[in-house]
């Protein structure tokens, strides 16, 4: 008879194996999270961290080396594996929002990822931990989309900033173009999203999609000036927006979402009590690097490359 092993005792083994391969000390290292899950944890030497779950590849945690975290992971997020990590940087691939194949925002953040390299020191005096991972097409992935593809995902901690690149290649020998829509979800923690001093700052002019009105409604508008929150659902699709959005967080602090390269939309998603009526809402504001206005389609053998950096900024 076939032994299969306990999920505890196959998260084990990936811990070690993904150590013995990749961990740098005091740089990179992988551990048991929550649920017992995979992952990694990064160690800039200025104190910052920054936590990524192998299922997703999920960014959990992004530590100020003052201690302060940045992002948000809400309290309904679940740690089996039943569904994908509700917060962070959850990776919308390869298609946002509802599809008639798939699961809302596509099956990239409903699976593990492979951890495939990691380094500390592309700047051997300011060492930048990074680890990548890699996802490719399977029996699973095919039964939604019948496709052949390579995706990484790397996430460097640097000094002030963490760097997301995210790439999607069409494999060689591929007979047909590939085309998908993507996003990195990021959940920003704020001080009280309901207060006029929580607000997205860099869309003003910039034609968006109200999906909180009506999804089938597919005019795009003007955007009139800041965005804020606080009196019911805000769920905005921007197009073609310039490199950064500021998300003033309440503290006197704002953090850049800076689309260095890729993306060409940005998404502003609040839930309102649609979440819960606990205030959850309160919380949190996303502000996603997104490529929905336009798919992305690729030749065989072309790669998209996307890059977002999030830095907090002193106003
Ligand atoms: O609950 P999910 O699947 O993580 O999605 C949350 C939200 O994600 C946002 O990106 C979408 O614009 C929203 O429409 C959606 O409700």
């Amino acid at each position: 008879m076939r032994v299969v092993p306990r999920a505890s005792a196959l998260n084990e083994r990936i811990i070690q194996d993904a150590n013995a391969a990749f961990s740098i000390p005091g740089s990179v290292v992988f551990e048991e999270g929550k649920g017992g899950l995979p992952v990694c944890k990064l160690t800039h030497k200025n104190g910052g961290t920054a936590e990524v779950y192998l299922f997703g590849a999920c960014v959990t945690s992004w530590c100020q080396p003052s201690g302060d975290e940045v992002l948000f992971v809400r309290p309904d997020a679940v740690w089996d594996k039943s569904k994908p990590i509700s917060g962070g940087i959850p990776i919308c691939f390869p298609r946002f929002g509802p599809s008639p194949e798939m699961q809302q925002h596509g099956f990239a953040r409903n699976v593990d990822w492979v951890v495939c390299s990691s380094s500390a020191d592309p700047n051997p005096d300011d060492p930048e931990p990074s680890v990548m991972f890699k996802l490719k097409d399977n029996d699973y992935t095919r039964e939604m989309w019948d496709v052949g593809f390579e995706a990484t995902y790397e996430v460097t901690l640097r000094r002030d900033k963490l760097k997301i690149e995210f790439c999607v290649r069409n494999p060689p020998g591929a007979e047909k173009p590939i085309d998908f829509t993507a996003a990195v979800h990021t959940y920003i923690e704020v001080v009280d999203a309901a207060s006029p001093e929580c607000l997205v700052r860099g869309l003003k002019g910039k034609r968006y999609i109200d999906k909180a009105i009506d999804t089938d409604n597919l005019a795009p508008e003007p955007c009139a000036g800041d965005v804020t929150f606080g009196t019911g659902l805000i769920d905005r699709v921007f197009q073609e927006t310039e490199p950064e959005a500021l998300l003033h967080v309440g503290t006197g602090a704002a953090v850049s979402v800076e689309n260095t390269r890729g993306w060409t939309d940005t998404v502003v998603w609040n839930p309102h009590e649609t979440l819960d009526k606990e205030g959850t809402w309160k919380k949190f504001v996303c502000v996603e690097s997104a490529a929905i206005s336009s798919k992305v389609t690729l030749d065989p053998e072309k790669v998209w490359r996307a890059e977002t950096n999030l830095c907090v900024i002193d106003l």
